[in-house]
């Protein structure tokens, strides 16, 4: 068997692709990007969708006029293709679709809104661009989908502080292109070109985590609004220092609340400047034990992190570079392609951040789907982790796509598999189940960076222990008294 991996010292990340019937090759990935799927254009098996709403047509035509006065007539929908829209994200999870969706124009108009749902007992789905992958935006009672993606102001942009606060509608490629100019940029990407708010309600990461962190590294200030139409700060109005100690971290308890707390309406985030010299290298290897290997020994051999990314001058990512591709070279690997050019960086993390659809590709159909896992393991059971899911797959000789954050300890497996088919779906289920078992047998985390969704949610008890997730029920009950706030996700 043979494996190809994708290796950037800048983003300290690792593809690797499993060949089984399908294509499995890098080249072929990238000729596959040809055939991208966009966003939005769902497999047909994800097309058909559960009406859940409880609602009469008196009340419904009631809830929709007292929204319809807070937010004004273009900016609510009850056209099914909108409804359609705003039920699922881009999961496997089934379609569960709102009946009313509003695009509210300002955090009072949230608040607003927030009211009149919480008066008429109505569930609210937070929606920011419907990129998330476990299935954090279906609609599981109807209700209403607020889309935030019409607020899309950079609110404050503190250069000096390296600071900015951007609202739901503000992604995270326009933020770096509203910051290019000044030599600044904010590092935390997913591959999709999510919002920065819905990042923060996942606690999202991607391929700079190793060296940046996720999103809980690099929020200051959140602005939330409750479910009863309350609006807070959670670190206090205006306030965006690299650190406080000032009372409980409200901060870190909206990032990754996926929903379920309340609105972010904006979100205030650490900026960096954009380094000197990148490198970018890709390369073989002919074993997946051989290529996490090599990973772990570039992050123990003593050369710091930061570096180990080729950020700096020139000199000092000439040098690191030659130190890494040595450990590499020595682990087995081949084919060395190194980029130092904007463009071929730019094309090479583009293939990986667009590897999703590239897979999807490979295996077309009105039925595939896909299920990404994204189990997270300290980094010194990696390897084991890696190589017992490959003998799973193997042994059940289901196609499945091995890919990593591998500096973070953090990997995916996508399947592709037939909605229509039971025994695939069922397959696909239990290998799932077995990767996050294993992952937490070695005191990893079921979910390192798409969040609990409705997936998750399972496994929370053995993860964080039956007393903490009876902590986290009762700090949502606090929240959210009545279960309006996205309900059914998150907690068991
Ligand atoms: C091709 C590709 C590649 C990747 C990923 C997706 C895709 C399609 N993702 C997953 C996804 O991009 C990530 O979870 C984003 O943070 C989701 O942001 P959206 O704005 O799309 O949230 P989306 O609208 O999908 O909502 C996600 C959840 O957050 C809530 N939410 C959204 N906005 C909110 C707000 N303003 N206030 C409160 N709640 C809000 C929603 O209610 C829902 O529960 C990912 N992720 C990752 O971490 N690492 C990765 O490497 C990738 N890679
Ligand atoms: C293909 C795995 C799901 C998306 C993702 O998280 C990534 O590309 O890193
Ligand atoms: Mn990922």
């Amino acid at each position: 068997m043979r494996f190809s991996f994708s290796w950037s010292t800048r983003h300290q990340q690792v593809i690797f692709k499993q060949r089984f019937n399908f294509s499995s090759n890098f080249n072929n990935l990238n000729r596959s990007l040809n055939a991208h799927i966009k966003p939005f254009s769902l497999p047909s098996s994800q097309r058909s969708f559960s009406k859940t709403s409880s609602f009469n047509n008196i009340d419904l035509q009631i809830l929709k006029e007292r929204l319809c006065e807070v937010v004004g007539p273009p900016n609510i929908s009850t056209a099914e293709s909108t409804r359609l829209q705003h039920g699922k994200d881009e999961s496997h999870h089934r379609a569960q679709i709102p009946d009313i969706v509003v695009f509210p124009s300002n955090t009072q108009e949230v608040s607003e809104v927030a009211k009149v749902c919480t008066d008429m007992k109505v569930t609210m789905v937070p929606f920011g661009t419907g990129t998330g992958m476990e299935g954090g935006c279906v609609c599981t009672h109807g209700g209403v989908s607020v889309d935030l993606s019409r607020m899309a102001e950079i609110r404050e942009y503190q250069q000096a502080d390296f600071s900015v606060c951007v609202e739901p509608g503000v992604t995270r490629l326009a933020l770096n292109e509203y910051l290019r100019g000044d030599g600044l940029w904010f590092p935390v990407d997913p591959g999709a070109d999510a919002s920065l708010c819905g990042m923060a309600a996942t606690s999202a990461s991607g391929t700079n985590a190793v060296r940046y962190g996720t999103m809980r590294e690099n929020v200051r200030n959140l602005e939330v609004v409750l479910s009863d139409g309350t609006i807070i700060h959670t670190a206090g109005q205006g306030r965006h220092t690299v650190k406080s100690s000032a009372g409980y971290n409200l901060t870190n308890l909206f990032v990754g609340s996926e929903g379920t707390l309340g609105f972010i309406t904006s979100a205030t985030l650490k900026l960096y400047g954009i380094p000197d010299t990148m490198t970018s290298a890709v390369c073989q290897f002919d074993e997946v034990e051989r290529a996490v290997t090599a990973v772990l020994h570039v992050l123990q051999c003593g050369v710091a992190v930061a570096r180990i990314e080729f950020h700096g001058s020139e000199k000092q990512t000439e040098e690191d570079a030659s130190v890494v591709g040595d450990i590499f070279a020595d682990a087995g690997a081949s084919g060395f392609q190194w980029a130092s050019s904007l463009s071929e960086r730019n094309r090479l993390w583009k293939a990986r951040h667009d590897t999703l659809y590239a897979i999807l590709a490979t295996r077309p159909g009105p039925q595939i789907t896909q299920l990404s896992t994204d189990v997270c393991v300290p980094i010194s059971q990696l390897t084991k982790a890696i190589t017992d899911t490959e003998k799973d797959l193997e042994d059940h000789k289901l196609p499945g796509y091995i890919l990593g954050h591998v500096g973070d300890g953090n990997y995916h497996v996508t399947f592709l598999y037939d909605t229509g088919s039971e025994t695939e779906t069922q397959l696909v289920g239990k290998l799932s189940e077995r990767i996050v078992e294993r992952a937490l047998e070695l005191n990893g985390t079921c979910t390192g960076e798409h969040g609990t969704g409705f997936g998750k949610k399972k496994y929370l008890v053995r993860e964080a222990g039956p007393d903490s997730v009876s902590l986290m029920k009762q700090i949502k009950h606090l929240l959210d008294p009545h279960g309006l706030m996205n309900p059914g996700k998150v907690l068991p």
